[in-house]
């Protein structure tokens, strides 16, 4: 006998993502196939990653996020911040929330125009890794690799990103890879393009992927707030940094739109 799921699809700067309203915890969250499906984007709905929305005892709600590839994710910026917008969409929290992830709890707020502020963990610090870059954790690990100027739209970002993922350093875990080219000049963005682990693909933005930028261009001058463009559209992170070389109040901004629902067979 096949089912319908009813589902609603957000996106956030390009990232986007299969929401499912969880409260009655139906889903079962170790079907990896399932989730794999749905995010297919010729045999499914088609998305970047899947995301629960479930009740917790102690939090407005729970956000539970997959990858694309139907595994169960670390920390996603972008989905977070769609997260939020969908709990408001349902009537579980009006224009503030505390809700827990996979990292831990975050607070954020909507404003008046939809833009979400979402705070981030606090973040230890970063480590060189040689030749490479920095490597950060800001809920999911990044590596953060400075281009040349005027190099990164003709970037091979596919094949350069899985080369790092798949590489010595980090093949058993993995990691999310962002090429990074500086303003060329004072008032302009960061640009930003990720290859996403789990998704094993670039995808348009990624939102602990540009934090990691933030807090990596602070080494090189930028200062809170860093302004950061993604092929997807614009972002924006505030930070306190620590003597100690942490940062913290580490904040995400940017917008998350409901694109459409609907209900989707499955078997
Ligand atoms: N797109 C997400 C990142 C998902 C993290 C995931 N790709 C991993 O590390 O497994 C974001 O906006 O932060």
């Amino acid at each position: 006998m096949s089912t319908t799921l009813h589902f609603h699809k957000y996106q956030g700067t390009g990232n986007d993502f299969v929401m499912l309203d969880d409260r009655a915890e139906t889903f079962d969250a170790a079907d990896h196939a399932l989730v794999r499906h749905l995010c297919d984007r010729r045999r499914g709905i088609g998305a970047d990653g899947l995301i629960l929305l479930r009740n917790h005892p102690e939090y407005d709600f729970e956000m539970v996020y997959f990858n694309a590839d139907g595994h169960l994710g670390s920390m996603c910026g972008n989905g977070g911040r769609c997260t939020v917008a969908f709990a408001r969409q349902l009537g579980v929290i009006e224009t503030e929330t505390r809700f827990l992830a996979a990292d831990g709890p975050h607070e954020a707020r909507i404003d008046a125009d939809g833009t979400v502020h979402l705070r981030m963990q606090d973040v230890a610090g970063q480590q060189e890794l040689e030749n490479l870059g920095v490597f950060l954790d800001t809920g999911s690990p990044h590596v953060v690799r400075l281009q040349a100027a005027g190099t990164l739209a003709e970037l091979n970002v596919f094949a350069e990103g899985r080369a790092i993922r798949y590489g010595e350093l980090f093949r058993e875990k993995g990691t999310n890879i962002n090429f990074v080219e500086a303003p060329a000049a004072p008032g302009q963005p960061w640009q930003v393009r990720t290859y996403e682990r789990g998704v094993e693909d670039e995808t348009l933005s990624c939102g602990t992927g540009v934090t990691a930028v933030a807090l990596a261009a602070s080494q090189h001058g930028a200062t809170s707030p860093v302004h950061l463009r993604t092929p997807g559209g614009d972002l924006r992170v505030t930070f306190q940094t620590q003597p100690d070389g942490s940062f913290q109040h580490v904040y995400l901004i940017g917008p998350a739109t409901r694109v459409f629902e609907g209900r989707i067979d499955v078997a």
